[in-house]
Parts: structure tokens; C-alpha cells; sequence
């Protein structure tokens, strides 16, 4: 029997498996037990054998069709991790245009109740809710404008918690996966990411292996992410995590997208987590019969307000007591939201006010107290402020921990996720800073080359327009009578380095935004190794570009004079471009998709204004500090000074002209003012720039990542 790596046997199962017809002839015939000599049964599907016990639960064992002989495909036992939380309120804040003031909109209106390990539970209500909020609140993912106590195994959460995210994961409703990578690639760089360095490449093989057998993903390793069904990219998404095999996950709306076996499927493998001592929560629409039944335990929210919590079961007789009689035949979790929107003439508020009362004496019961609960207080007036003292140092003696609970020490870093899963974390560490870039670098290398088709346009409108340039302005760089003509092909150039190198990045951060932020949530990896990444390969493809453009049109226009003015020129553009980049990166993160394809050309043709034909003493004194601002002026006048300055000779005047104005160069570098470029202080300037910007990009992001 094989077990995870380095991880104690924790509960038995076994698996026999043959090619099914489907997948090849032969038969299947399997026996997978979570509590062995249940008396299983099994019904067996094209690609995946449904189990179930005696008690009725529904244990889905994936696969292809291919089997093994008998091997454990469990996860490491987890100590159990409860959930409580008590009066949590939600406040948002908007700013009303007509009012011209700030208005406070309270959307979760203080709700209480627990989450217990070993238990599927579903958050269900009506559109808008707010069950994505509670989601969200609950696993730490929001945490401005919340109040309220949230308790893990009694002990207070507080925001932030570095701790509860190592125990905890978040899956969010958009399977945020990197398409071009295959199931296998994206596996493997999440094990190095979360398990590090300390264990061998042949146990991490064999976690995923086993991780990717029981999400019946095992046949699909060499498939792109992106060739997934929607129910393949769910249990991908949540293999993803099970790597370092949290005991709490909480999933937005799992099923949404799924057809209804993917949806039995997805939600049996929930069960089965939970089975196993995890604490599982998931919002969800609308569930079938078949699929409510499955889960263990109900929170219904109408309004922002709990409208029933507790075991699915007692969900009917709790809707009879109040005089709402689910028909026969009737479906309890369409009925529940019937009841919910205010159907069959139901007082929705005296449901809300019994499920209050419920949860107070079922607390009061637990705790062998009387029940605080207050009958003439009016929902609506429940608030922190009658939610006294005494009331929240019962709930802290209520989940006091005890016996085999983990006792967390939440405000200690580090700590508690160590101790949870020896069997991994014992011995191993996630990757360091170094390690994260180098795997991130190497992952984004990995779709670069599947998506080689953008690099490749990339660099093939670079190499077109050079050529375009160049034909257009064939050799009029070291003629007297085409100054002008260079002139704007030297201005076209930069335009060319400045828009191509800020479009190309600016909506990059936003389209990577789901993922980026699923995967730093759930604590893959840091902010600084991903930026450095993202930098290490866009700078290189940038500086190619531009080096292509460079060389081409350099040389067709005529302008090579000598090597030197060639460096200073292709530095120059180099340099212009990069804070073109940065500037993109910034305007990116910063702005929304559609704020930042407009604001980025702008800014960019705002800066550009201070290089063309703008002399210094032109401009309006109030607007002077953005000629000294301009990245897109400093490095023009390095192109300019590169090509006509540095004491450069005569031009070339044809005998067929009279008279060639600019044949001596600081004419024309008079006339534009540009005779005293100094190269070296454009080039701090510039570096000063694309410094300032990474900064700012940084602290952006960041922002975004951790605030919300
Ligand atoms: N940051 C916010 N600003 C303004 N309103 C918000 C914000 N967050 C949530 N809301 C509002 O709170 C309510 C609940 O939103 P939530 O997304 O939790 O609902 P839901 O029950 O998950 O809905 P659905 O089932 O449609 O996804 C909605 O009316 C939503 O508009």
C-alpha cells in the first residue's frame, strides 16, 4: 500500500482497476472504501465509478478506466479546523454623484454560525445575497469594511491572518489556470512553489500522481490546461490545492458552468474531502435534489440575513414549524428559495427571526447557559452593540479547544500550518524568494514557447515597419538637403519604441489578474519574485524588438556613420522603450482594462509633445516641469544628439542643390534648440523613470493583492 509522500497511513481504501470497455475493452471492478465493510456499492460510469456506502454517501472514485491494485488514494488525516464566526457585518461605501457625499450600505447584517470539520456545507440564497461576501469574508479574502468575530477552533482570526491562510484555500468561481501549460507542468510548478526544495523530485511525482488519480485527472496530464472541460478545470483547480492538502477550503459556486454529472461529480469529491476531516465550504446555486442531499450542513442567507442554518436535513421540518410545507415532490433547495424571495405569501423576516432564535439556543444549549436571545429585539436592530461581552466570551468558551483539536496560535506566523500536515511540512519549506523566480521564470518561458505566435508578431511588425521606414526614407541620413526628412523618421522611430513597448505590456497584469491573484492568495509564491519574472522575460523580447527595428532601418535610411553614434542611437531607442514599458506596466495595474488602452496612448503622446519641434523657451513656464519629466523628450534628444551632435562633420549637400541650410548640423541642432544635450543626465533621467514606475507598479499591485 503506497501512502503520500512521507505521510502516516491514515485510513484504508483500495482500488482494483482494469481498462473499462470504454476506454479499451476489458472490465472495470473496483472496491473503494472510507469506512471499510460498510457494504459499498457501485455503480460504474464511462469514466468515473460511483461508490457509496451503507450510510448512503456518495464516494466517487475518479478515473480513465485504468486501474492499479490496491493503493491508499487518501490525503494525509488533517486535524480538524472549526469555523465560527459571530455578528459579521459588511459595509461598503459609495460615493453618490447627486449627494455629492460618501453613503455607507450595509450588505451582511450580522450573521452568526459555525462551520465544522468533516462537513460539506453550502451556502445557498437568492442572487445578490451576499453569499460570495460571507465567502469571502470568511476566507480572509476581504477584510475592509468587515466587522465582527471569526474564530478558528476558538480562537479569534483576526484579518490578515498569515496563519489561516496556510491552513485555509480559497478556489474562486473562474478557474484562474494558465492555459498554454498541460495539467502536468501546472502541477509540478505548484508542488516546487508550495513544497520547495527538501523533498525529491520522485516523491513530488508521486503526490501529484495520486493527487491527480483522485481527481480522475490522471489520464489528462499531457493536456493543456486550456483543453480542459469546465468540470476538468474545477478539479484541477482544486488538485492545484490539495497539494498542500489544507484542512479548510472554501469554494465559490464550484458547480457554476457544469453540466449535472460534472456538478455530481465535483460535489462527490467535496464530500469526500470533508469525509476525510476537512472543513468544506461552498456558495451554490440552485442545487438538484440529488445534490443538496449530498451536502452535510446548510447557510442560507436572504438579504444579508441568515434565513436557515443547520444539517440539510432539517431544513424542511425547520421550513414546517413555520408553516411552510415543502409539497411533495418539491425540491427543498428550490422551495428554501422560494420561501427566500418571499413566494407563497411567506414572511420571510419571521424565518430570518426563528433562524436567529435557533442558532442562540442551539448555542445557549451547547454551552449549558441560558440563551441571550432577546425575542422583542427587532432583526433589523440586532448590532455589535447588543451582541455584549458576555455573549462573545461564551462563544469562546463554547469553542475552547480540546482533545485532538489544533490549537492554533493565529497570531504566531507560521506555526500552525507547520504542524498541520507533518507529513509535508515537517520536512519541507515553500521555495525561497530565489527559487519562486527561477520556477515562475521558468513556467512563464514554458508559455512563451506554446504561445510563441504573439512573440513571433512581435517581432514581425518590428522587422515590417523598419522596413516601411526605412524605404521611405532610404538615405537620407547623411544628406544636408533631408534633415527634415530624418528629422521625423528619428521621431518616428521613438514613437515607434515608445508605443510598441508600452500597448504590449499594458493590459498584461490585468489579464494575468485572476490567476496572479489566486495563486499569491493561496500562497504560492511572493509578489516580488513574479514581477521580477514578469520583468526578466519582457524586458529581453522588448530590447529584441526594438534592436530589430534598430538595425533595419538604421541602416536603410542611411544613418550609420559611425559605430559609435550607432550604440548611442540603438541605446537611446533602448531606453525610451523600456520606459515606455514601464510606464505600461504602471498605467496596467493601476487602471482598468478599458481606462488603460485609452490612458496609456495619451500619456504617451503628452510626453512625445515635449521632444517634436518644442523648444524649451516655447513653452508655457506652468507646463516646463514636464519638458524635464519627459522620458520620451530625453531620449529624442539622445536619438537627435546621437545623429547630429557630437561635433559631427559637414553633411552631405548634392551638386544639384544651391544651397543646403543645414550643412553644418549645429545649425539645425540651433534651430531646435537641442545644440547642449546632455547624454549622460538624459540617461539618468530615463533610468530615474523606469525605477520610479517599477516602484509604483509594485506598491499598485501589492495593493490590489493584499487590500481589500
Ligand atoms: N464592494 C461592493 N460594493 C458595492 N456593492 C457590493 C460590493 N460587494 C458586494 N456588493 C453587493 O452586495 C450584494 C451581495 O453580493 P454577493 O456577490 O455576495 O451576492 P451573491 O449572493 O454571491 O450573488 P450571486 O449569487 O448573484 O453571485 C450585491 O447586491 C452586491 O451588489
Amino acid at each position: 500500500m503506497s501512502q503520500l509522500v512521507g505521510s502516516p497511513m491514515t485510513s484504508a481504501s483500495a482500488t482494483v482497476v482494469v481498462p473499462t470497455a470504454a476506454s479499451g475493452g476489458g472490465s472495470t471492478a473496483s472496491a473503494f472504501s472510507c469506512c471499510p465493510g460498510n457494504g459499498e456499492s457501485s455503480s460504474i460510469g464511462e469514466d468515473s465509478i460511483e461508490m457509496s456506502d451503507s450510510q448512503g454517501n456518495n464516494n466517487t472514485m475518479y478515473h480513465n478506466g485504468y486501474l492499479e491494485a490496491t493503493q491508499d488514494y487518501h490525503f494525509p488525516k488533517r486535524p480538524p479546523v472549526d469555523i465560527a464566526f459571530r455578528d459579521v457585518r459588511y459595509t461598503v461605501k459609495r460615493f453618490n454623484l447627486a449627494k455629492a457625499k460618501f453613503e455607507s450600505k450595509e450588505i451582511l447584517h450580522g450573521l452568526n454560525g459555525s462551520f465544522n470539520s468533516g462537513e460539506l456545507t453550502a451556502i445557498m440564497g437568492p442572487s445578490g445575497s451576499g453569499k460570495s461576501t460571507l465567502l469571502n469574508i470568511l476566507a480572509d479574502y476581504v477584510s475592509a469594511g468587515v466587522t465582527g468575530l471569526v474564530q478558528v477552533n476558538g480562537k479569534s482570526r483576526g484579518q490578515n491572518s498569515q496563519s489561516f491562510k496556510k491552513l485555509s484555500c480559497y478556489i474562486q468561481q473562474h478557474d484562474a489556470l494558465r492555459p498554454f501549460l498541460t495539467v502536468n507542468e501546472a502541477m509540478s510548478c505548484a508542488t516546487h512553489l508550495k513544497l520547495g526544495f527538501s523533498i525529491t523530485r520522485e516523491e513530488k511525482q508521486k503526490l501529484i500522481q495520486k493527487i491527480l488519480f483522485m481527481l480522475g485527472l490522471e489520464q489528462k496530464g499531457n493536456t493543456p490546461t486550456g483543453g480542459l472541460s469546465g468540470g476538468q478545470k474545477k478539479r484541477l483547480s482544486i488538485a492545484l490545492e490539495m497539494i498542500s492538502n489544507p484542512p479548510i477550503l472554501f469554494l465559490d459556486e464550484p458547480t457554476t458552468g457544469l453540466d449535472s454529472s460534472s456538478c455530481t461529480q465535483c460535489i462527490s469529491l467535496l464530500k469526500r474531502l470533508a469525509q476525510e476531516g476537512r472543513t468544506i465550504v461552498c456558495t451554490i446555486h440552485t442545487p438538484s435534489a440529488l445534490l443538496f442531499e449530498m451536502f452535510d450542513r446548510l447557510y442560507t442567507i436572504t438579504s444579508g440575513h441568515c434565513f436557515y442554518q443547520g444539517p440539510v436535513r432539517e431544513l424542511v421540518p425547520f421550513l414546517g414549524s413555520l408553516g411552510y410545507n415543502c409539497p411533495s415532490y418539491h425540491n427543498p433547495a428550490d422551495f428554501m428559495m422560494e420561501i427566500a424571495v418571499g413566494e407563497y405569501g411567506a414572511d420571510v423576516g419571521k424565518v430570518i427571526k426563528a433562524a436567529l432564535k435557533k442558532y442562540y439556543e442551539m448555542s445557549s444549549e451547547c454551552i449549558k447557559l441560558d440563551p441571550i436571545f432577546d425575542d422583542n429585539v427587532k432583526i433589523t436592530e440586532y448590532n455589535a452593540e447588543k451582541a455584549s461581552a458576555k455573549e462573545l466570551e461564551l462563544l469562546q468558551l463554547k469553542d475552547t479547544p480540546g482533545g485532538d483539536k489544533l490549537n492554533l496560535d493565529l497570531d504566531g506566523v507560521g506555526k500552525a500550518g507547520d504542524a498541520l500536515c507533518p507529513e509535508i511540512h515537517d520536512t519541507t519549506r515553500p521555495a525561497s524568494l530565489v527559487m519562486q523566480f527561477l520556477l515562475l521564470l521558468y513556467r512563464s518561458l514554458l508559455q512563451l514557447r506554446r504561445n510563441y505566435f504573439l512573440l513571433f508578431v512581435r517581432l514581425f511588425a518590428h522587422a515590417s515597419v523598419a522596413t516601411l521606414f526605412g524605404y521611405i526614407y532610404q538615405g537620407v541620413g547623411p544628406n544636408a538637403n533631408q534633415v527634415l526628412a530624418n528629422y521625423v523618421y528619428l521621431y518616428g522611430s521613438m514613437l515607434m519604441m515608445v508605443y510598441t513597448g508600452k500597448m504590449a505590456v499594458v493590459l498584461s497584469f490585468q489579464l494575468e489578474m485572476e490567476s496572479l491573484t489566486r495563486e499569491h492568495f493561496n500562497r504560492w509564491y511572493k509578489l516580488g519574485p513574479y514581477f521580477l519574472s514578469v520583468l526578466v522575460i519582457e524586458i529581453p523580447v522588448q530590447i529584441a524588438c526594438s534592436l530589430i527595428y534598430v538595425v533595419i532601418s538604421y541602416h536603410l535610411t542611411g544613418n550609420y556613420h559611425t559605430m559609435e553614434r550607432f550604440l548611442l542611437f540603438a541605446l537611446f531607442c533602448l531606453a525610451g522603450s523600456i520606459s515606455a514599458q514601464a510606464w505600461g506596466f504602471f498605467v496596467g495595474a493601476t487602471l482598468s482594462v478599458k481606462l488603460a488602452v485609452f490612458v496609456g496612448p495619451i500619456l504617451a503622446v503628452l510626453f512625445s509633445v515635449f521632444g517634436f519641434c518644442t523648444r524649451y523657451s516655447d513653452i508655457t513656464p506652468i507646463f516646463k516641469w514636464m519638458w524635464h519629466i519627459s522620458y520620451f523628450r530625453a531620449a529624442f534628444h539622445g536619438i537627435l544628439n546621437s545623429a547630429y551632435g557630437m561635433n559631427r562633420e559637414d553633411l552631405n549637400c548634392p551638386e544639384t542643390t544651391i544651397y543646403c541650410h543645414f550643412k553644418n548640423p549645429v545649425l539645425f541642432q540651433k534651430d531646435m534648440d537641442i545644440e547642449h544635450v546632455d547624454m549622460e543626465q538624459n540617461l539618468v533621467l530615463i533610468g530615474s523613470i523606469i525605477i520610479t514606475m517599477y516602484i509604483g507598479t509594485v506598491f499598485v499591485l501589492w495593493y490590489k493583492l493584499n487590500k481589500r
